[in-house]
C-alpha cells in the first residue's frame, strides 16, 4: 500500500483519488473548500463536481497541507494551472520540515501565462531544483466523467526517468485504465496543454454550426500547431504529437460534450460572452490561461499559430468569432507539411 495525497478535490483529482484507492493505496485529498471536503468524508460523493458517482470510502479530504502530506511517498497535483506555482511552494515548505523525498505527479494540462512553463518545469524549479527525475506527468484522452464509469482509458506517463514513469505506470494502472511510459516529458506536456486550446475552437465552430469537415480541418491544423510550437519553442519529440498525449487527448477534448473548453468554445460559437461562460462553467477552462502563455510566445518568436491566435482574440479582445473565421480563410495559400 502506498500513501499518496492528491492535491485537488476537483473533478479529476476526486476520480483520480478515488481509482488509487480502489487499488488499496491510502489516499489523502488536499482540498481548500471545506463544504466540498466534509461532503467528501461524511456523504463519499462530491456533487459540485462529479454528479451520480460516488468516491471509495477510504479516501479522506482535508484542508490541512502538512496532514495530507505526512509521510506521503506520491503527492499527485490535480490542481488548476494557476494554482499550481503557489501550492508548490507550500508544498516545498512542508517537505523541507521532513526527511520525505516523494514522487511529484503532475496530472495538470497548461502552460503558465508570464513564465511560459510547463506544470513540470513549475515544480522542478519549486520542489525538486536539484531532482527532475522526480517529477512525472500523466496525460492523455480521460475525461474524469468517463473514467469514473470505467470507461475503458489509455494514457501516457512521462519522465525524464524511465524507472519513476514505470513505477507510475504500474500504481495507476488497473484493468479500466492502461498507462504508456513516454520519456518525452515536456511533449506530453505541450500536447495536453495547447490542445485545450483548439478544444475551445472546435467548441466555437461546433456553436456556429459546421460540421464534420470543418471539425476534421480544425483539429489537423491544430495538431500542426501544436506540433510547430512543441518542436520549436521546447525541443519536444514529433512523434509525441501523434500518441495518446497528443492526437488521443485532440480527438477526445474536440468531440466530447464532458469537455469544459470545448463547452466554452461552443457557448462563444452562439454568442454568448466570455465573462459570462467563466461565471456559470464552475470549473476550471484550462485553455482560456493556457491561450495567454502561446499568445506571449507567439510575439516573441516568430511562430504561427493562427488558430490559437483567433482564441485569443476571441477571448481577450474583443474580437468577433465571424472576423476571426473570414480571417482565418482569407489567410494566404500555404503548403500543407512544414514545421
Ligand atoms: N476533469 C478532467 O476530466 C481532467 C482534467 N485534467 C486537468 O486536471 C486539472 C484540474 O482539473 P479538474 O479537476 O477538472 O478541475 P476542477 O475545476 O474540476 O477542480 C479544480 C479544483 O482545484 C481546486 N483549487 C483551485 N485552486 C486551489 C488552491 N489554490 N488550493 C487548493 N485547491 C485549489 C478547486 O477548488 P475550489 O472548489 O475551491 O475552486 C477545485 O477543487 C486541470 O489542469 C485539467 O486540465 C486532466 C485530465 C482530465
Ligand atoms: O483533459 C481533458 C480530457 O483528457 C479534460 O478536458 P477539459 O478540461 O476540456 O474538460
Amino acid at each position: 500500500m502506498t500513501k499518496i495525497a492528491v492535491l485537488g478535490a476537483g473533478s479529476w483529482g476526486t476520480v483520480l483519488g478515488s481509482l488509487l484507492a480502489d487499488k488499496g493505496n491510502e489516499v489523502i485529498l488536499y482540498g481548500n473548500n471545506a463544504q466540498v471536503n466534509q461532503e467528501i468524508n461524511t456523504e463519499h460523493t462530491n456533487t459540485h463536481y462529479m454528479k451520480d458517482w460516488q468516491v471509495n470510502e477510504t479516501v479522506w479530504a482535508t484542508a490541512n497541507l502538512k496532514q495530507a502530506l505526512n509521510n506521503v511517498a506520491i503527492i499527485l497535483f490535480v490542481l488548476p494551472t494557476q494554482a499550481i506555482r503557489s501550492v508548490a511552494k507550500e508544498v516545498k515548505l512542508v517537505l523541507n520540515q521532513s526527511n520525505l523525498q516523494p514522487l511529484v505527479v503532475t496530472a495538470t494540462k497548461g502552460i503558465e501565462p508570464g513564465s511560459k512553463k510547463l506544470i513540470s518545469e513549475i515544480l522542478t524549479e519549486e520542489i525538486y531544483p536539484e531532482n527532475p527525475e522526480k517529477i512525472v506527468a500523466i496525460s492523455g484522452p480521460s475525461h474524469a466523467e468517463s473514467v469514473a464509469q470505467k470507461d475503458l482509458t489509455a494514457i501516457t506517463c512521462a519522465s525524464i526517468s524511465k524507472e519513476n514513469a514505470q513505477r507510475v505506470q504500474t500504481i495507476f494502472t488497473n484493468d479500466y485504465l492502461r498507462l504508456y511510459t513516454n520519456s518525452d516529458l515536456i511533449g506530453v506536456e505541450v500536447a495536453g496543454a495547447v490542445k485545450n486550446v483548439i478544444a475551445i475552437a472546435a467548441g466555437i465552430l461546433a456553436g456556429k454550426g459546421y460540421g464534420d469537415n470543418a471539425k476534421a480541418a480544425l483539429m489537423t491544423r491544430g495538431l500542426a500547431e501544436i506540433t510547430r510550437l512543441g518542436v520549436n519553442c521546447y525541443q519536444a519529440q514529433p512523434m509525441t504529437f501523434s500518441g495518446l498525449a497528443g492526437i488521443g487527448d485532440l480527438i477526445v477534448t474536440c468531440t466530447s460534450v464532458n469537455s469544459r473548453n470545448w463547452r466554452c468554445g461552443k457557448q462563444l460559437g452562439e454568442g454568448k460572452s466570455f465573462a459570462y461562460i467563466v461565471e456559470n462553467m464552475g470549473q476550471v477552462i484550462e485553455g482560456a490561461t493556457t491561450v495567454k502563455a502561446i499568445h506571449e510566445i507567439c510575439q516573441e518568436k516568430a511562430i504561427d499559430m493562427p488558430i490559437s491566435e483567433a482564441v485569443y482574440r476571441v477571448l481577450y479582445e474583443k474580437s468577433s468569432v465571424a472576423t476571426e473565421i473570414t480571417k482565418m480563410m482569407d489567410r494566404k495559400p500555404k503548403q500543407e507539411i512544414r514545421l
